[in-house]
């Protein structure tokens, strides 16, 4: 299958344009498969759309409001975690995360026109492109020695300007950067998707809520790169975490960086037991989204107070009396999600109890059992505890009996 090439001149028709002010920064330049996904949105029609160099870069233009948003690929179905992107979510300052696109990806070697394959002496493109035809390379262009490029249309720039002979990229790309495709298909494995991900700043999009149906977790750990392998299997056991993918990249210094999806969005029990308990444990990480997974392709609207927020407000923390305050309730959010998530699962559990006892002609409530609940919470809380039983057995089976 071939990749299809944006038309960046064409404007579609004016009632496709219902905000035609949003800009959006991506990982460029011109040409990349990160660009290929923003155009996949409807928003970005019509909308002022900024390449970037880096990760790094996109996320600077949002948080200091030059972006309402930015694009950026995150994973790769061969190639894996996209490392400067998840390093670039751990550093910034709160994200959220508003949409997923996801992305078939096929890659060709671009040269100048003429170009012959046996006078390949540089290949260059993204580490992800370079992950996927290292085979063919191998075996067609054995000579050609590999050089990283930050992204692929980056690599086809560096050709254009002959800073390098070849590059692996989209066939697209070719058209941007007056390249020739000298062979197509050359990924080693077919069917490769990449996973990309529309970042912005928290509270900065209004309108219908769409099905949020994926939250993912970023932050910095304090394990090594070689120690994180033990830490996560640790937590892959844990049944509150067995539908969780966790994944680590070096953060390219001494420590690593995780990047967690959990299935499920606001409202869903084993989630925010899932976040509850993630956050808890890894006290670095931080919440993106909840948003809709690629199969799920909702509209936002943009909120109304978007452009009242200056540059000075994006993303700074207030001073250092506020920071332990802020961190202890980071810690309170976590453990409200766990609570939250496991209230959840035991008002399902008693509700299917009073079901069962009424159905058989039973009483809704079980005064001996009750006495039970409430002497477990006085014995294990004090005297607070019996509150909170009370309060337990009122949501449990409805505020009748004291
Ligand atoms: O354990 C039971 O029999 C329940 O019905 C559950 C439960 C509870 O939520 O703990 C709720 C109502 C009963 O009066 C006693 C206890």
């Amino acid at each position: 299958m071939r990749t299809p090439t944006p038309d960046t001149r064409t404007r579609p028709a004016p009632g496709r344009l219902p905000y035609p002010e949003w800009r959006f920064a991506y990982l460029g330049p011109e040409g990349t498969f990160t660009e290929l996904a923003l155009r996949s949105l409807p928003e970005a029609t019509g909308a002022r759309l900024s390449p970037a160099a880096t990760a790094t870069e996109a996320l600077t233009l949002v948080c200091r409001g030059a972006a309402d948003a930015a694009m950026l690929p995150v994973h790769n179905t061969v190639a894996g975690v996209v490392a400067d992107t998840v390093r670039a979510l751990a550093e910034s300052p709160a994200l959220t995360v508003l949409r997923e696109v996801v992305l078939p990806v096929e890659f060709a070697l671009l040269v100048r026109p003429g170009t012959r394959r046996a006078r390949i002496r540089t290949v260059s493109g993204h580490p992800h492109a370079g992950a996927q035809v290292g085979g063919w390379l191998d075996s067609r262009a054995p000579q050609a020695r590999w050089t990283p490029a930050p992204s692929n249309a980056e690599a086809a720039r560096r050709v254009r300007d002959r800073e390098c002979d070849a590059a692996v990229a989209g066939e697209f790309t070719a058209a941007h950067y007056g390249l020739q495709v000298l062979d197509a298909g050359i990924q080693d494995t077919a069917g490769a998707v990449t996973r990309f991900l529309l970042c912005a700043r928290p509270g900065r999009w209004s309108g219908p809520r769409p099905a949020a149906d994926r939250t993912s977790l970023v932050g910095r750990l304090a394990a090594r790169p070689e120690e994180a392998g033990g830490l996560l299997d640790g937590l892959r056991s844990h049944p509150f975490l067995r539908s969780v993918s966790l994944r680590t990249v070096s953060d390219g210094r001494s420590g690593s960086v995780l990047f967690a999806d959990c299935p499920g969005g606001a409202g869903q029990a084993a989630t925010a037991r899932a976040v509850g308990l993630l956050r808890l444990r890894l006290p670095g990480l931080r919440v993106l989204g909840p948003y809709p997974s690629a199969t799920h392709v909702p509209s936002y609207e943009r909120s109304e107070t978007m452009h009242t927020e200056t540059a000075a407000e994006a993303g700074l923390s207030a001073e250092t009396g506020s920071r332990d305050i802020a961190r202890l309730r980071d810690r309170i959010d976590s453990l409200d999600h766990l609570l939250i998530g496991t209230l959840r699962e035991r008002l399902e559990a008693s509700r299917e109890i009073q079901r069962i006892r009424t159905r058989s002609g039973g009483s809704q409530v079980d005064p001996g059992r009750e006495a039970a609940v409430r002497g477990r919470y006085a014995e294990e809380l004090g005297e607070g505890g019996t509150g909170v039983a009370e309060a337990l057995l009122d949501m449990c089976r409805g505020r009748s009996p004291r």
